[in-house]
């Protein structure tokens, strides 16, 4: 539909004056305190002032919001911003109306009585609000159609703002689905300028925004991606001793900076937060799996600096606009540099000195080649549709991928996959690569070793060893669509109205969906098909046992860590193989009917936990009998339990092998003989990790086991420190 050439007939003689340069500048100065604008503001806001659409593509903490706020305070009349996050639309009003301006935002999470004040509001003659935030989804509802409708045909309506319009686009790394019905706003309310902004649209994505919006000649303002204030850094997880403990020690020689780190899955989130919380850093986790009014504190706690770190997964930030975040670390490779890019954009909105730092692992780059491989639809879409978005997901990933394994300046890097071509000398040593070319070079080398060593033994240290098969059909969960029934619980804004949830929970299954969203269904899927079906149900299949090989191969790296512990703590303990086939039942028995994906997380957090346990923990959970668990029958009784003694400690050294964490292809030949009991046993519960430090928080300090924890753990915390140099050792220094 084509727009009139004179929107606006409400605006009055003397606002007029305020379109120059000079009273726009003044707004800036008097409202927000900035001295000049930035970048291509001016011309963004003179752009929708005169009535004209526009693109605009600014980097992240650009100052894209003042393109829409200054022109609501240029006006009489209500801004319209579509924004795709409840956290992003409360953060923003809040910080409006602490500087005198009227706005509100109207989402699921409101009360009824808040929600009819704002309708009254819009329905007066003349409304004192300036800006109103509203989510794609309501937007596409009837009701509030006619709302804003009515108070566009009474001219009150002075501008569209779509933020982080590259939702808009199936191509682009966010894509909501409701952002594509926004399109229908053009022909209801054709006169009214549209302004869309986004940090990350390559060019097919910013052509898609145009045409999905349907913008008439709009003026498309770009600038450079280039954010010079950030440091890039990769570590290589392979060629650490432990990820968290590295984590952990940056933070702490950080002294307590803002940070953020994203994590693929929320039981990561949950786990790294146990571990840091316990070693001291203020943190809190933040995913889809808390509920709103947790998320909303752990937001609220964040940016008032209660809490320094949060740990989330990708539904954290869009558009959250803290300034001083100094660190953001990717603890998971991200699905593509798009969103490599809008998420580590997160730190230095203030323009000061801050750090990217991504943990990449092989495994982790496994485990996203197969989620993004098997993530598909079963339903709606066309074989040919599909494969083409399978490709381009997994396009996006390798150029992450290149850009962790490549020996390319890392800068240069993002913003060549922006289309953004810059010499390396442009960097100025603000990556690891430029900055200690040997150091990455030799790291590089490193880890292609241990890459090889993966392929040889076929089976990867952590995570589910079925992948190296990438078979999706038979792996577990992950694409039981079928099973599934969706929860409504979302981040964002998706019930405002019955059609609209079923659009959206249709919508949901779709492979367009973004991957976010579909990595986030899936998880749920998981959960509501064990919830369902229990574990019984899904045992039997070949393929999820958990054969010998792969318990021998689970008591090895349970041995292992247990040598690592006696190291840790000093302890005169040798019975490692006992203990270690002790625990290793613990998981066994717990998932034996789940399967080995379950298993594996379970081994893997237990030699987490024996990482940072004390003696008299171990000694514990090796002893203590609540769980009583039947054994193999034809299995010989179990020899005594090894008690590891506090007496007589050992001088600690430092256990340098890399491989100590690893699961081992073949059992060893003297763990194979090893004796199993067969009458009953009784064994400990277990505990998941985050389980495990909460119920550890609440003891106290005062039981007597405590008692010796404490005495442990003097001694204890002195060995991290030994580990942690040991880990810089490897790593070097990179800043
Ligand atoms: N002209 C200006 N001068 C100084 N600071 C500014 C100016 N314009 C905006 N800012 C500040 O820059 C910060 C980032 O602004 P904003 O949140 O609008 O960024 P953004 O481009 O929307 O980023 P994102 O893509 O991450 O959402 C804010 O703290 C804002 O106050
Ligand atoms: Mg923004």
């Amino acid at each position: 539909m084509k727009k009139s050439p004179l929107p606006m007939e409400t605006t009055v003689r003397s606002e007029k004056q305020l379109y120059g340069e000079d009273g726009l500048v003044n707004l800036l100065r008097q409202h927000f305190g900035h001295s000049e604008f930035r970048g291509k503001q001016l011309e963004a806001i003179e752009a929708v002032l005169s009535g004209r659409d526009c693109f605009c593509l600014m980097p992240t903490g650009g100052g894209k919001s003042m393109c829409y706020q200054i022109p609501a305070l240029a006006k009489s009349g209500i801004v319209l911003v579509i924004s795709p996050l409840i956290a992003l639309m409360e953060n923003q009003v809040a910080a409006l109306k602490e500087k005198g301006i009227t706005a509100e935002y109207l989402s699921s999470t409101q009360i009824p009585h808040v929600k009819e004040k704002i309708y009254r509001e819009l329905d007066l003659g003349k409304p004192s609000l300036r800006l109103l935030y509203v989510t794609p989804e309501l937007v596409a509802t009837a009701g509030f159609m006619s709302k804003i409708t009515k108070l566009y045909t009474r001219g009150l309506l002075n501008l569209i703002a779509v933020d982080e319009a590259h939702c808009v686009s199936t191509w682009g790394h966010d894509f909501r689905p409701s952002y594509r019905k926004l399109s229908s706003l053009r022909n209801h309310l054709p006169d009214v300028p549209v302004l869309a902004l986004t940090a990350t649209a390559v060019p097919k994505v910013q052509k898609d925004v145009i045409e999905s919006l349907c913008l008439q000649d709009p003026l498309v303002l770009k600038t450079s991606f280039n954010r010079p204030n950030i440091f890039y850094e990769v570590r290589y997880k392979d060629l650490l001793d432990d990820a968290y403990r590295d984590l952990s020690n940056l933070l702490k020689s950080s002294s307590g900076v803002c940070s953020i780190i994203y994590c693929l899955e929320r039981t990561t989130c949950d786990d790294l937060s146990a571990y840091l919380s316990k070693a001291g850093i203020s943190c809190a986790a933040y995913h889809a799996g808390l509920n709103n009014k947790v998320r909303s504190s752990v937001l609220n706690d964040w940016i008032s600096s209660k809490i320094q770190v949060v740990i989330a997964t990708v539904a954290f930030g869009m558009g959250i606009d803290r300034k001083d975040v100094r660190i953001v670390c990717h603890f998971n490779i991200p699905k593509s540099m798009e969103a490599f890019y809008q998420e580590s954009g997160r730190a230095g909105r203030d323009q000061l000195p801050s750090r990217s730092l991504l943990y990449y692992g092989l495994d982790d780059r496994k485990r996203m080649e197969f989620i993004v491989s098997n993530v598909k639809s079963k339903k709606s879409q066309s074989v040919g549709s599909q494969d083409s978005l399978l490709k381009k997901s997994l396009a996006d990933l390798n150029q992450m991928v290149e850009y962790c394994e490549g020996f390319d300046c890392r800068r240069k890097k993002l913003l060549g996959s922006f289309g953004e071509q810059v010499s390396s000398s442009f960097c100025g040593k603000t990556c690891d690569v430029c900055k200690h070319p040997n150091l990455v070079a030799k790291h590089l080398e490193e880890l292609a070793q241990a890459s090889s060593n993966y392929r040889k033994n076929g089976l990867s240290p952590i995570f589910i060893n079925s992948l190296p098969n990438m078979d999706a059909e038979k792996t577990e969960f992950w694409n039981r669509e079928d099973e599934a029934s969706i929860s409504d619980e979302d981040i964002s804004d998706s019930d405002d109205g019955v059609e609209v949830v079923n659009t959206l929970t249709r919508s949901k299954l779709s492979s367009k969906s973004g991957l976010n969203e579909r990595l986030e269904y899936l998880e749920r899927a998981e959960e509501a098909y064990l919830k369902k079906n229990g574990p019984s149900k899904q045992a039997g299949s070949d393929k999820k046992a958990i054969s010998e090989t792969l318990r021998e191969a689970a008591k090895q790296r349970l041995s292992n860590a247990l040598k690592q512990a006696q190291q840790r703590l000093g302890n005169s303990m040798t019975e490692f193989k006992e203990s270690a086939s002790v625990l290793e039942n613990e998981c066994y028995k717990k998932y034996v009917k789940v399967g080995k994906t379950f298993y594996n997380s379970q081994v893997a957090s237990t030699v987490r936990w024996l990482s940072s346990a004390t003696i008299s923990e171990i000694n514990d959970r090796l002893h203590s009998g609540s769980t009583k668990t039947n054994c193999a029958a034809n299995l010989n009784s179990m020899p005594p339990l090894p008690v590891i003694s506090d007496q007589d400690p050992q001088p600690p050294e430092l256990n340098n092998d890399k491989n100590q964490d690893r699961a081992l292809p073949e059992a060893s030949s003297r763990s194979l003989q090893m004796e199993i009991p067969s009458q009953e046993i009784t064994l400990p519960p277990i505990l998941s990790f985050s389980e495990f430090v909460s119920k550890k928080g609440k003891e106290g300090q005062s039981s007597p086991s405590s008692a010796q924890g404490k005495h442990l753990m003097k001694r204890s915390t002195a060995e991290p420190g030994k580990h942690a140099r040991n880990d810089a050792e490897k790593r070097g220094r990179l800043q």
